[in-house]
């Protein structure tokens, strides 16, 4: 992460707004910070929260750079709010959008994990289980993991970058409850292909990292998945139909690809 981009934020925020950079994308930068962008700081308050900053592209012309930023951290955060309603949906709360300069301000989710297995997100997690990968707990987790790409499909949501690195697990109690992030490339949409494609994308990213009991893990977030479809009766069921049809489609494609290189 360049030095450059963290003064430049820093400046921007001023010093009141400490900023600890966590993560650099192909997107953007992200930082924690323990300042709330509007509230006075709580006394021996550990609350932490995300700032998501999208910095200038100095390949693109000026303006059309100003503007793709605009449109994209607007995009986000506009899918954000709306999601953040759905009851059972589980995604980050939006706090200050400043789309003009693309900056995001989000709660902060998850934690540690244990044992230095790294944050809780999907990935980790999976790792952290390697050793009892068909406990109750993995299997309850994944099915969670499902209901709540079934909810965001099944209200005409799509991800459009649905990794395991993507979903961020809350601890509840002895329990985990996913949480979808980063919606840079999210969008409103009835189509079952951005559907089918969503699910293919954490079905090919599970494959990659947790090859050995990916079948089981898929076979469980599709359990979740299809949970919430089925529970809305025969127009659900429909959709479902169709959505895993063109799952499987979108599958056999991509077989043929990987055959061809
Ligand atoms: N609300 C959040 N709570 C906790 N951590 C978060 C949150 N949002 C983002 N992060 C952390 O920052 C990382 C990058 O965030 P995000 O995926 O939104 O940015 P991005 O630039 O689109 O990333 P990439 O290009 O790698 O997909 C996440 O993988 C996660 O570890």
């Amino acid at each position: 992460m360049t030095q450059e981009f963290i003064d430049k934020v820093s400046s921007y925020l001023t010093p009141d707004v400490d900023i600890a950079p966590i993560s650099q994308g192909a997107e953007a930068i992200v930082f924690t910070t323990t300042t709330h962008p509007y509230l006075p700081r709580a006394k021996d308050s550990h609350q932490k929260y995300i700032i998501k900053y999208r910095p200038p592209k100095r390949y693109r012309h000026p303006q059309i750079d100003q503007a793709l930023t605009k449109h994209r951290t607007l995009n986000e955060s506009r899918l954000l709010a709306k999601l953040y309603l759905i009851p059972g949906l589980c995604v980050p709360q939006l706090i200050a959008c400043d789309p003009y300069n693309g900056f995001i301000w989000l709660e902060f989710l998850g934690e540690d994990l244990p044992g230095g297995h790294g944050f809780s997100n999907l990935k980790n997690f999976l790792w952290m289980h390697d050793q009892d990968p068909y406990s109750d707990l993995v299997a309850t987790t994944l099915r969670k993991v499902g209901r709540q790409i079934g909810l965001l499909h099944w209200n005409d949501y799509c991800h459009g970058d649905l990794t395991s690195s993507n979903i961020v697990l809350v601890r509840d109690g002895a329990r985990w409850t996913p949480h979808l992030i980063d919606f840079g490339l999210g969008s409103v949409s009835n189509l079952v292909e951005d559907k089918g494609v969503d699910l293919y994308v954490l079905e090919r990213a599970i494959l990659s990292t947790h090859s050995k009991h990916a079948e089981k893990y898929n076979a469980w977030i599709m359990e979740g998945f299809e949970e919430v479809y089925r529970e809305q009766g025969a127009k659900g069921a429909k959709k479902l139909k169709e959505v895993t049809k063109r799952f499987e489609e979108v599958r056999l494609r991509g077989r043929k690809r990987s055959m061809l290189g």
